[in-house]
């Protein structure tokens, strides 16, 4: 069926319309994917929680999906916009076509549809809100929450404690809505895994005996998350602690940091970021809106460590004494480049070593 994409600029967009429900239109933030592959780790990944995904690459589908891929459970982009769909998935491993596996999921998609005007006008306005429709005369955006201020956390996050691996060393993740492949990494890299709720308290965590903390990525905006912020600083001060994007954000707020919405997010699988202590620079997979602002690193204990090539914007920081890490890009690298997968090791080396570690 003919459907529409409504932009809060009050722009309409047409395409082909599947696995919408009849009469409920899709109220999402709009944001836009640049990797030529890696659509099956997006539709899992939690942080696009909230988000309906516009992809740039032109062709989407082409591999199919397959058992391996899924960064969770299952799909929880609100709904996709592809220009070209392929529905045939040639790939030895696939096992369904991406068309199937939508439908399954109940994810709204748009095909046909002109991506890369969607795209031009995001970078001119912002990430904003949209809704995919049937009917975009009938559109309004007073049924949705501002941007930023939806629970997306609580939505997509464990409920209950569960383990994975059986290395030496002992990490505790703490879930906003972790990608599995932070977890195969971890397991990878010889540590037993437990993943525990985001708001499990301290003392809880404390009686697992980590080695070491890992704050997980997720969707939204940190500043949903500011009454678990006092817990966070503590794990940090008593554990060596890595943080990935969302984890990232929340660390530096743990601190005395703060954190602003970029006009667009990165999402690619194509941001170079440099290390200023190494001088490397690295191709990093990314996927957020949100950044830590670098003055207000002024007053506190964090230094800003990576920085994007492209923006200058924050890309990590290190605590100036305590063994304490953290990266706004994806170390794990899925999609995407897997330049930067040492961190996990440095990580390693931090629950060994402690801080001096830090220097590579
Ligand atoms: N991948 C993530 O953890 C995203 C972090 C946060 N939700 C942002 O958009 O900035």
């Amino acid at each position: 069926m003919k459907g529409y994409v409504v932009l809060e600029t009050g722009e309409t967009f047409s395409g082909q319309l599947f696995g919408a429900e009849e009469g409920k239109d899709v109220h999402a933030e709009i944001v836009f994917f640049t990797g030529m592959t890696g659509y099956q780790e997006v539709l899992s990944d939690p942080s696009f929680k909230g988000q309906m995904v516009v992809f740039t690459y032109p062709l989407i589908g082409n591999y199919g999906i397959n058992q391996s891929d899924f960064e969770s459970l299952k799909p929880q982009a609100e709904a996709l916009l592809i220009s070209e769909l392929n529905e045939t998935g040639h790939h030895y491993e696939a096992n369904q076509p991406l068309s199937d596996c939508l439908t399954q999921a109940k994810i709204p998609y748009l095909t046909g549809v002109d991506t890369r005007a969607i795209v031009k006008r995001i970078r001119k306005n912002g990430d904003m809100r949209a809704v995919l429709t049937t009917n975009p005369e009938a559109v309004d955006f007073n049924a949705s929450l501002p941007l930023g201020e939806q629970d997306v956390v609580s939505t997509v996050a464990v409920k209950e404690k569960q383990t994975f691996g059986s290395g030496e060393q002992h990490v505790v993740l703490v879930d906003f809505g972790y990608k599995k492949s932070i977890v195969d990494e971890l397991v990878a890299s010889g540590n037993q895994v437990t993943v525990v709720p985001y708001h499990t308290s301290f003392e809880a965590i404390d009686s697992l005996k980590p080695d070491g903390i890992l704050l997980s990525n997720g969707p939204g905006n940190p500043k949903q998350l500011t009454s678990y912020i006092p817990t966070i600083r503590k794990m940090a001060e008593h554990y060596p602690t890595l943080g990935i994007c969302l984890g990232h954000q929340l660390l530096a707020l743990a601190f005395g940091g703060n954190t602003e919405k970029l006009n667009f997010g990165h999402r690619g699988a194509n941001q170079p970021v440099i290390d200023q202590k190494t001088n490397k620079v690295y191709m990093t997979s990314q996927n957020h809106s949100y950044v830590v602002n670098e003055t207000s690193l002024t007053q506190t204990e964090l230094q800003a460590r990576f920085f994007n090539v492209n923006d200058g914007s924050i890309e990590g920081l290190e605590h100036k004494s305590l063994p304490v890490l953290s990266v706004q890009f994806h170390p794990e690298a899925h999609p995407g480049p897997s330049d930067s997968a040492t961190l996990f090791n440095v990580f390693k080396e931090m629950m060994s070593q402690g801080r001096e570690s830090l220097y590579v």
